[in-house]
């Protein structure tokens, strides 16, 4: 599934805006709302979580069904092409009408869909489109919702007779069993997108080195071939309405990667926009001489760009000459060892909550610049393609992550046994390698966050096991894999340390030894003395400290910025002693929303950047460390 692109073949028509929208009161299914014009409707801006857009409560803390609807009138000049409506995003999970009947269906609330509309609209004529969007999180969804208990972090006086009472008589609410906000609804573009009637439906480009030469494995799908089939090829995030058991069906019928009714031609332009390569056919090798590499800065980020033409289709991809590689203790990019400086970040900001924000995202870019910094983690779910596309040009490198954060219910309860998630957790890994797989910024997978590996090892060993088989066998570019793992008995995890790269979120000093950063340091090197024996390499993907702006003392001590600052300096430089070390991710680039509780004021305050992007002392501290970090050779 490619990202909407206008060219000389195809138009793009942006259904961003305003949408009458309306919360559903538990009937909107069942009194089919989608047959007509939403009653009562408000003004609701997409893309954006619609949380934060009023100030009403039941906005903040819906939870279940909610309509989004507006017209749309493909123009009559659009007649004779393929028209494809597409979702980047709807959170969590959504339905899709047009004129009252569902034309798809998704589970999962950060990667695309789309479904193809040729014969359910007529060009020059108005259709009714409505989006239902459902937030509620269980065991079942990724994130994970808690049943029965608190959300993450949550207080609670279990038993108490008066407490219990209250819970049930308050009804059904969502406890995140993660900890940042339950934004939800159409949080990324909504377009639809037109292709003539043979069309290129994918390109997979896997980029080589060969003595100084670009080596660039191609392979292009086709679709709408004359001699379609029915055939469903599943193409990850192609939803059609009818496919109750999950098998995604193209309504546009089976994509080919065997040309069947015309040549595929690929050339390979310069960043200059000259021809330096052309090849013929579906799929083949093109070699570029005295390639560029993609570098991240502050080296060059030389992007190559692939244009397939398919009889009158076309289409263009930027893409990246450089080479990922786990070799002993050492990540390599481009054959040198990378050292990761960075974040872990969310995608959250005041009133558009998840939605995706251009500005924001070419603001944070030049924050990372400003601090440093080399590389962020994509915590805790796949962000939009648009902040992958700026990260190819920037040179900022990607861990890529999986919503699947808040698998676990404690020691009693085995979520590999009783939370039904395999099957929804590899269909969310192979969307999301489909859709990413061509980005150079990202150089590894990360399979989820912090689940529980701790009481279940076993368990947790084959079902992360499995997903890390999936996801080199689904990765044309066979990019290392990893898991996220929390501060847990090392020793009895036995799951972290088959990763490709151990990555691990400790906060010494913060939620254990809290506010004894010597304590913190002796517990921290026991540990690390572990993780020498591993053979791996080895990252922090989360350590930090909450910090209230303005909050200074002459002695540093929890929520203060000095304490912030002092915790970020002292574990550097224990990890400065470890070569097998090799990144550094703080928790968080800047302070976001969280549900409410007693452990949060405001929300999740370890940002170095409060939420307006301003920076605490630990910025100025992270600023100046950064500066004298090399990408390359700063271990060995
Ligand atoms: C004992 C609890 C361990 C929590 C580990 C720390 C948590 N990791 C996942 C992030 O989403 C949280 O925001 C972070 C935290 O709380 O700030």
């Amino acid at each position: 599934m490619l990202y909407p692109r206008e060219n000389r073949a195809r138009a793009v028509m942006n259904l961003d805006g305003e949408w009458s929208f309306c919360l559903d009161d538990g009937t909107g299914l069942t009194r089919h709302w989608e047959r007509g014009p939403l009653k009562n409707a408000e003004r609701i801006a997409v893309p954006a979580s619609y949380n934060d857009q009023k100030d009403k409560r039941e906005y903040r803390n819906h939870c279940g069904w909610v309509f989004y609807q507006r017209q749309v009138t493909v123009p009559a000049f659009y007649r004779g092409q393929r028209l494809f409506l597409r979702m980047d995003a709807v959170t969590n999970n959504a339905l899709v009408w047009l004129d009252g009947s569902l034309i798809c269906e998704h589970r999962g609330g950060f990667l695309p869909f789309e479904v193809e509309i040729t014969d359910r609209v007529l060009p020059g004529e108005a259709a009714l489109l409505t989006i239902a969007a459902d937030n509620r999180i269980s065991h079942s969804t990724l994130p994970v919702g808690n049943e029965g208990t608190t959300a993450f972090f949550g207080s609670d006086n279990p038993g108490v007779p008066s407490v219990e009472a209250a819970k049930k008589w308050r009804g059904q609410q969502n406890a995140p069993n993660f900890d940042f906000f339950n934004y939800a609804g159409i949080n990324r573009p909504v377009r639809i997108y037109t292709t003539p009637q043979r069309y290129i439906r994918d390109l997979e480009l896997v980029p080589g080195v060969d003595d100084g030469d670009g080596l660039v494995r191609y392979r292009v799908e086709t679709g709408g071939d004359m001699e379609e089939s029915g055939g469903c090829s599943r193409q990850p995030g192609n939803a059609e309405c009818g496919e109750q058991d999950g098998n995604c069906k193209t309504a546009s019928g089976a994509g080919r990667t065997v040309d069947q009714a015309g040549s595929v031609q690929i050339e390979i332009l310069d960043a200059q926009g000259s021809i330096v390569a052309r090849a013929v056919g579906p799929s083949g090798e093109i070699r570029i001489h005295r390639a560029r590499r993609w570098q991240p800065r502050p080296g060059i980020p030389y992007l190559y760009t692939a244009r397939v033409i398919y009889g009158e289709d076309v289409y263009e991809q930027t893409f990246g000459i450089r080479t990922v590689e786990v070799r002993g203790t050492r990540f390599l990019i481009n054959g040198e060892p990378f050292y990761f400086k960075g974040f872990g970040k969310h995608e959250d900001s005041a009133f558009h909550g998840r939605g995706l924000d251009f500005c924001l995202n070419i603001r944070d870019l030049s924050l990372l610049d400003w601090i440093n910094a080399n590389s962020f983690r994509t915590s805790h779910y796949p962000y939009a393609e648009e902040m992958y596309e700026l990260c190819d040009k920037e040179g900022i490198v990607i861990i890529d992550e999986t919503p699947a954060v808040g698998i676990g219910a404690g020691e009693s309860v085995n979520p590999y046994e009783t939370f039904p998630l395999k099957e929804y957790h590899e269909q969310v890994l192979e969307e999301l390698i489909h859709r990413d797989k061509n980005h150079p910024c990202v150089v590894m997978w990360s399979l989820g966050n912090e689940p529980d590996t701790e009481h279940f090892p076993q368990s947790a060993y084959d079902y992360w096991r499995a997903l890390y088989d999936l996801a080199h066998d689904l990765d044309p570019q066979n990019r290392p894999v990893t898991f996220v793992c929390c501060q847990n008995d090392y020793t009895r995890d036995i799951v972290t340390r088959t990763m490709d790269v151990v990555c691990l979120n400790r906060y010494y000093g913060w939620y254990n030894l809290s506010g004894d950063l010597d304590a913190a340091c002796y517990g921290l090197n026991l540990e690390l003395d572990f993780w020498e024996l591993q053979g791996k390499p080895v990252m922090f993907t989360e350590y930090g400290a909450d910090a209230m702006p303005g909050v200074h003392m002459t002695v540093p001590e929890m929520f203060s910025e000095e304490y912030q600052a002092e915790y970020l300096d002292r574990i550097d430089r224990e990890l400065d002693k470890r070569s097998f070390f090799i990144g550094e991710q703080v928790w968080n680039f800047a302070d976001y929303a969280t549900i409410q509780g007693c452990m949060r004021v405001d929300g999740n305050r370890k940002g170095v950047f409060t939420r307006d992007r301003r920076p605490k002392l630990a910025a100025h501290f992270l600023r100046k460390r950064w500066a004298d970090i090399p990408n390359f050779g700063y271990k060995n």
